[in-house]
């Protein structure tokens, strides 16, 4: 029987070792973390992550070719093919600090590694690395090797969150990258057949390390710029009387654009694209080519500008300023479907927000008030279980997540509940803004032509 060992339980170790082990009910599959409340979590009936369809495939194979443990050492060592899928954050400080992706996890990861081991692995890259990345854990692990033969591949992944398990049910594609030498080969197609249990063989590719490991980065880099993009087509929509709706759709009808990622917002979130662009950016500049760099970097800007014009555009709809006003949060998580806050643009618009001393009131369906509260640290919030509560009494309602809950509110309800001028700011297009201007509501949507109120009080910041 092979035997999968996972190093890190979270957002991708966790759903990605669920859906093997499903598919490959003749493979054991022990995913290991050394943070015990996660492994508890992973083995009990409240799972650590929301995702849909999560809990039934977990249900499926769990205590059956599944398992959790925080004996990381002991399922190493016994494992014929270890995934690494630990977090490699965005460094804090030190050389490259705000740019360079943090490989501490990955690094002990790969020494731990080489210390247990006692016969050959496979070692895949599932976490999103650098480039040349395999090179680095390959010298820490042939320096420690004691005889033993390890052959790293790159295997990026490339599900989104609130759509994992259909991502990873139906991968647009599965990437492998590594060495081109007979073993290298040899580990490649040993990984293929694992995948080959659901994947059309079509749908495999395999390239080199380098291409599979910059392949990753560059297509979260894509997909960041396509959201830029729309998104700096919003301001412009905004200025002129355009709708970014009708011009998502022209130019999507496009098939060589095509009308996938083409959503104006708030901003993009999420734990990748903002560290994987800086990463991106941090490769260039130590490779020489500052000019790449900026390129990317101009995502990354745009995204910031995005969020703070939409703050600009509440405090300024509201006569310049919301102090002492009651301004209530539709939406924490930084997409729907999914309790993820990681880089959620929320948090900067609540902070921008409390800067002009608002008083915020959060709702969302699925973020917890510990991480809202951890999130916000050192500001005062109210977070409520409902989003007639945060809206009551309120001057301003903030869509900031298109969670579908938001389109069936009652929103003559909540217009009778709240102070007047009653403004909403949505923040994902997710109203029917004739509807509600209708009820009496002042309404901004990202992109679309200004009622004439907004006009008059242009966002200057
Ligand atoms: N979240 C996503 O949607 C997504 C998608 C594709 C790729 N990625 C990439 O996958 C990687 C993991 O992301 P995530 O969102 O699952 O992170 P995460 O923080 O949810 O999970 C990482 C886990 O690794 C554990 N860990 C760290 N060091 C360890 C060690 N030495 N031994 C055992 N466990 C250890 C942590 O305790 C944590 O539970 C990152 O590189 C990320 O960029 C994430
Ligand atoms: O048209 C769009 C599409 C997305 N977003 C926002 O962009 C962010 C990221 O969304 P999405 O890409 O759907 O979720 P992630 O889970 O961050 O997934 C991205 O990041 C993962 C981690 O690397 C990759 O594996 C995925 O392929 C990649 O889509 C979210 O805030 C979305 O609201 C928009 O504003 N407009």
């Amino acid at each position: 029987m092979v035997k999968i060992c996972c190093i890190g339980a979270g957002y991708v170790g966790g759903p990605t070792m669920a859906v093997i082990a499903v598919k490959c009910p003749a493979i054991e599959v022990v995913v290991v973390d050394i943070s015990k409340p996660r492994i508890d979590a992973w083995n009990s009936d409240k799972l650590p992550i929301y995702e849909p369809g999560l809990d039934e495939v977990v249900k499926a194979c769990r205590g059956k070719n599944l398992f959790f443990s925080t004996d990381v050492e002991k399922h190493v060592a016994e494992a014929d093919i270890i995934f690494v899928s630990v977090n490699t954050p965005t460094k804090t400080r030190g050389l490259g600090a705000g740019k360079a992706a943090d490989l501490t996890y990955w690094e002990s990861a790969a020494r731990m590694i080489a210390d247990v081991s006692k016969s050959d692995k496979i070692v895949v890259e599932k976490s999103t690395v650098p480039v040349k990345t395999a090179e680095a854990i390959e010298k820490i692990l042939t320096h420690n090797s004691k005889g033993i033969n390890y052959q790293i591949l790159s295997n990026p992944e490339f599900l989104a969150e609130g759509t994992a398990i259909e991502d990873l049910f139906k991968p647009d594609r599965v990437l492998i990258g590594g060495r081109e030498t007979p073993e290298g080969r040899k580990a490649v197609q040993a990984l293929k057949e694992v995948y080959a249990h659901w994947v059309p063989e079509e749908n495999i590719i395999t390239t080199n390390l380098w291409s599979a490991e910059l392949s990753k980065l560059a297509a979260n880099a894509f997909l960041a710029q396509r959201i830029s993009s729309v998104n700096a087509m919003s301001a412009l929509c905004e200025a002129t009387g355009a709708n970014v709706s009708e011009v998502s759709y022209a130019i999507g009808k496009d098939s060589r654009i095509g009308p996938k990622f083409l959503n104006a917002s708030v901003g993009f979130g999420g734990s990748c694209f903002q560290k994987d662009i800086l990463n991106l950016v941090y490769i260039c500049e130590c490779n020489g080519l500052p000019e790449v760099a900026n390129y990317w970097k101009q995502v990354i800007k745009i995204n910031d500008y995005q969020k703070s014009r939409f703050v600009n555009r509440v405090v300024s709809s509201m006569f310049n300023t919301v102090s002492g006003k009651k301004v209530a949060i539709l939406g924490f998580a930084f997409k729907k479907d999914t309790g993820d806050t990681r880089e959620t643009p929320a948090i900067d618009v609540c902070k921008g927000l409390l800067g002009d001393k608002a008083h915020v009131s959060i709702y969302d369906p699925e973020v917890t008030e510990d991480q809202i509260q951890r999130d916000l640290a050192m500001n005062k919030v109210s977070v409520v279980w409902d989003a007639y509560e945060a809206t009551k009494g309120a001057h301003a309602v903030c869509i900031l997540t298109e969670w579908n809950q938001f389109k069936e509110l009652d929103y003559q309800k909540i217009f009778d509940n709240m102070q007047k001028p009653a403004f909403i700011f949505d923040g994902r297009n997710v109203v029917d803004a004739e509807k509600l201007r209708g009820i009496g509501f002042i309404v901004y949507s990202i992109g679309k032509p200004l009622d004439a109120w907004l006009k008059d009080m242009p966002a200057i910041a």
